[in-house]
């Protein structure tokens, strides 16, 4: 998996970042509200620390943005080939609620698409690992590798979607995936741990038709499509991560590639794209 990269050093940070948030989980905690009015606390800036530092020890040539570092210009931006993006505490409204659900993402993105990321989970001490065409690994709190892979056949569908944020879009994609392939199940899941589920063959369908950043689905999604997935806008194509003047990703659909109702779904979702 990407033979330069520093490995074992990048999994290291990502649980030392983890660790950095467990003093302030299922504690009392401040809560700021940053200029989008979304919630930050002492545990995104603690983690966030680590991974900046750490990065630029690491890998001093490959510069980082993160939810909380991420006032770089865009012409310096659009000079990069390859960067990190960061989002040291994905799930920050679960965390606040003392909710497992939250986690640690660093994914690698070149020419704009995203070619390898770890998503860390610190309150169940596991880390999940992969890239496209590399392969995707979740480590268990004893270091063990144990290889994902999606599933492409399972009755009934179970639905992974967010706890706190959806629309009348994504109501309507359902309802439509409800009409054309069958009944499914729903489960209301923090944080980028959606995408993971989907890899470790735990689910079968995450729609995101309301707002995610860049930072948000980067890694996991190279989790995803290393264990046989794929993150697709409405029009069918890959979600990419181009510089541009937002963070703001369009709205998405991650899935197993080979999902026998692929087509009925992306029918059903180019007519809200
Ligand atoms: N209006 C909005 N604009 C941009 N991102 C939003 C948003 N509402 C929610 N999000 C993103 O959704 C993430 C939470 O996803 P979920 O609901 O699936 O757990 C948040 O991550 P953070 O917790 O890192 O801020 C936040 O970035
Ligand atoms: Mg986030």
């Amino acid at each position: 998996m990407h033979a330069e990269l520093p490995l074992n050093a990048l999994k290291q940070l990502v649980r030392e970042a983890g660790a950095a948030t467990l003093p302030f989980w299922q504690q009392a905690i401040d809560v700021e509200r940053k200029a989008d009015d979304s919630p930050v606390t002492a545990a995104d800036l603690a983690a966030n620390r680590v991974l900046i530092d750490g990065l630029a020890q690491l890998t001093p040539d490959i510069p980082v943005v993160s939810e909380e570092s991420c006032s770089i210009p865009l012409a310096t931006r659009q000079g990069w080939s390859r960067w990190w993006l960061v989002d040291p505490l994905d799930g920050t409204k679960e965390f606040i609620s003392g909710s497992s659900e939250f986690t640690v993402n660093i994914a690698l993105i070149e020419a704009g698409r995203v070619v390898f990321g770890v998503v860390g989970v610190p309150a169940q001490n596991l880390l999940y690992i992969g890239g496209a065409g590399q392969g995707a690994w979740q480590e268990d709190a004893d270091g063990v590798l144990h290889a994902l892979q999606v599933r492409s056949q399972h009755t009934p569908l179970q639905v992974v979607a967010s706890k706190r944020h959806s629309s009348a879009e994504q109501e309507a994609l359902l309802a439509s995936l409800e009409h054309s392939v069958g009944a499914f199940e729903r489960i209301s899941v923090g944080s980028s741990l959606k995408f993971c589920q989907l890899a470790a063959g735990q689910a079968d369908l995450y729609p995101r038709l309301a707002p995610t950043s860049q930072w948000d689905t980067a890694a996991a999604q190279a989790v995803l499509e290393g264990a046989g997935g794929c993150v697709l806008r409405l029009d069918g194509n890959v979600l990419e991560y181009p510089a541009a003047d937002s963070y703001l990703n369009p709205h998405f659909i991650a899935l197993p590639a080979q999902a026998p109702w692929r087509a009925t779904l992306l029918k059903a979702a180019a007519r809200l794209a």
